[in-house]
């Protein structure tokens, strides 16, 4: 069997500007690039430059950021509690944020900048838990009328059925009952009282039962009581807003809950963890630190010396080596996050079932020693070192009277052009037929091979046309499992990812903040152009604002509303 990429348009990169590294074409060697090509366009958000102009001068005001640690009881055991009656109002408990640095994310300032972020005061709702198996069904109740909201609904039982004063990290047993007291479930109460929890406010979770009823009642019952749906992405972006998260992190988030491997979710939880926005925050202030200088000479020109020029290029170079760094996991990250479209083509009758059920290790495709069993593209799921693979067994290529199977095979002719990887299957008893030549004809074009062997494919022996077509020629045996270990090198080794397997996996950048990255390093480019050009000194300043405020769209610290829609609307409901 052979192995290679679906495309190999080769890269028109120009020598000189940084490119995307997530898209076909970059500056790196054909094969590895083509592993990363993108299904589909990449996703272009609007960056609102303008808004966030508007919003740097603010930025890094807080109004809270001296909060301090009164209360480092974990358990809420020495706080008074809480009257139901009253609404707290965020921030106004005292509690400190003690006991971040061993937690996942920890605390920043309350993002004051975000003057165009329209901070609702809405208390919000949403079943947080998946709607449909389970055996608990969560609710979170987020704002400022959490308690008094969550508490018409709930009825605590036992010692608190007189008197509830809702502690925070406190459980509490009891029922969840509508306007007219009639009971819709029994429940658990867990209270989390701002600043110390998800959201940053006041939260309160509802534990129902799971299953498609309990759940929606409860809901609906909250919503009557005064809150409002929430909204996608809605409670992290109001953990973003109320500082808990950089936008970097709160990515992650989405990112974790749609990770399809271990590889994923680890790379995704170091993200959450804050790798890339501590990295990001470090060139923003090497960046500040430059634009300080500059500044001071366009002021106060006469009274300073006289800029250390070789010094400021070493700086840019620095930070645009910084910005590398993080560029170079986007390879990674996108492989994570997409994953691999690996289509299995070939004629009918050698083995493209069989194969993919050991690879997967199951009885996914029907099996028989039909030729033309099968009939339509078929998904099957599987984790190749911690890459989340998309197999696609596909209809034997042949020419057929047969309607059915000719739109199979126009299925597996387009499931090949669109996958990110395509393996082709040879009998091995066989060896390689004209009909194999013909489907390799009509896959890769009859001239994209080595000279001769698009004329008279046949008369080659194997190992020469694959070593001038193919990527990798494994010998596999499903029958006996064999070969596999070796198929997964191969396409990891054309995925550009060999190293992914060997574990280690860090944070990496997704398309938005590598976008933005590649713009930071373009506007520094330019600095270093200015610089050599002698421009004056204001010229500098512009191009080193461009490039702190790319930066501030990675880490969220300038950034408009439309960035934050485009980022959040794509959390799914209850996150
Ligand atoms: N029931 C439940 N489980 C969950 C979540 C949740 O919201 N509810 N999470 C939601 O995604 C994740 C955990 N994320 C969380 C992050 C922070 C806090 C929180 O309350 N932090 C406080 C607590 C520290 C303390 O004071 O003890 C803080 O940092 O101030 C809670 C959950 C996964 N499991
Ligand atoms: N000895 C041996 N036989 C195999 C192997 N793989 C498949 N076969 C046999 O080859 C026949 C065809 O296998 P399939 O997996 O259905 O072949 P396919 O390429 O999916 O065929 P179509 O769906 O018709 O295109 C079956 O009888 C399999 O048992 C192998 O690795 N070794
Ligand atoms: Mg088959």
């Amino acid at each position: 069997m052979a192995m290679r990429a679906a495309s190999s348009s080769p890269s028109t990169a120009g020598p000189q500007q940084l490119q995307w590294p997530t898209e076909a074409g970059a500056a790196a060697p054909l094969r590895s690039s083509l592993a990363v090509r993108t299904r589909c366009a990449p996703r272009g958000r609007a960056l609102t430059q303008g808004a966030a102009a508007s919003l740097a001068a603010a930025a890094g005001a807080s109004l809270d950021g001296g909060r301090s640690d009164v209360d480092a009881d974990v358990d809420g055991d020495s706080e008074g509690g809480r009257g139901v009656g009253g609404s707290s109002g965020s921030g106004s408990d005292g509690d400190g944020d003690g006991g971040v640095s061993d937690g996942l994310v920890g605390r920043r300032s309350r993002r004051e900048a975000f003057v165009l972020a329209t901070r609702d005061e809405d208390t919000i709702a949403s079943i947080v838990t998946g709607m449909s198996h389970g055996s608990v069904a969560i609710i979170r109740v987020s704002g400022s009328d959490a308690v008094p909201t969550a508490s018409k609904v709930f009825r605590p039982g036992g010692r608190f059925r007189f008197d509830w004063q809702p502690k925070s990290h406190r459980v509490y047993y009891g029922t969840a009952v509508d306007g007219d007291e009639t009971v819709l479930d029994e429940v658990l109460a867990l209270v989390m009282l701002s600043p110390r929890s998800y959201t940053a406010e006041d939260v309160v979770e509802l534990h129902c039962h799971g299953g498609p009823v309990c759940a929606a009642r409860v809901l609906r019952a909250v919503i009557e009581a005064g809150a409002r749906p929430a909204k996608a992405g809605e409670f992290t972006l109001r953990a973003f807003l109320n500082g808990r998260l950089d936008l970097a992190q709160a990515e992650s988030v989405s990112e974790l809950l749609s990770a399809r491997t271990v590889a994923a979710a680890d790379s995704a939880l170091a993200g959450l963890r804050g790798g890339l926005g501590a990295e990001v925050a470090a060139l923003r202030g090497h960046c500040l630190d430059v634009l300080v200088e500059l500044e001071a000479r366009l002021d106060f020109d006469e009274d300073l010396p006289p800029i250390d020029v070789p010094n400021l290029r070493a700086r840019i170079e620095a930070i645009q080596a910084g910005i590398e760094r993080a560029l170079r996991t986007a390879r990674t990250g996108n492989l994570l996050r997409r994953g691999l479209q690996v289509a299995i083509v070939g004629r009918p009758n050698v083995g493209k079932s069989s194969l993919l059920n050991a690879w997967t290790n199951s009885d996914r495709a029907i099996v028989t020693e039909v030729a033309g069993t099968t009939r339509d593209v078929l998904e099957a799921q599987l984790s190749v070192g911690g890459v989340p693979v998309t197999l696609l067994d596909t209809a034997g290529i042949r020419a057929s009277d047969d309607v059915v199977e000719r739109i199979g095979v126009e299925r597996s002719r387009a499931a090949a052009s669109a996958a990110d990887i395509v393996v082709m299957v040879i009998d091995g008893a066989e060896g390689w037929t004209e009909a194999d030549g013909e489907i390799y004809r009509g896959l890769w074009g009859g001239d994209s091979a080595a000279a001769g062997s698009s004329s008279q494919p046949q008369s080659l022996p194997l190992p020469l046309l694959a070593r001038d077509t193919f990527s990798a020629v494994v010998r596999t045996s499903a029958a006996q499992r064999q070969g596999l270990e070796e198929l997964d090198a191969a396409l990891l080794q054309l995925a550009g990812a060999p190293q992914l397997a060997s574990g280690g996996v860090s944070w990496s950048v997704n398309e938005r903040q590598a976008e933005a990255l590649v713009r930071s390093h373009e506007a520094l480019m330019r600095l270093a152009e200015s610089v050599s050009s002698d421009l004056p000194l204001d010229f500098w300043t512009i191009d080193l604002r461009a490039a702190l405020l790319a930066l501030g769209e990675v880490s969220g610290d300038e950034v408009g509303e439309e960035v934050l829609d485009a980022v959040f609307s794509r959390f799914c409901i209850g996150k």
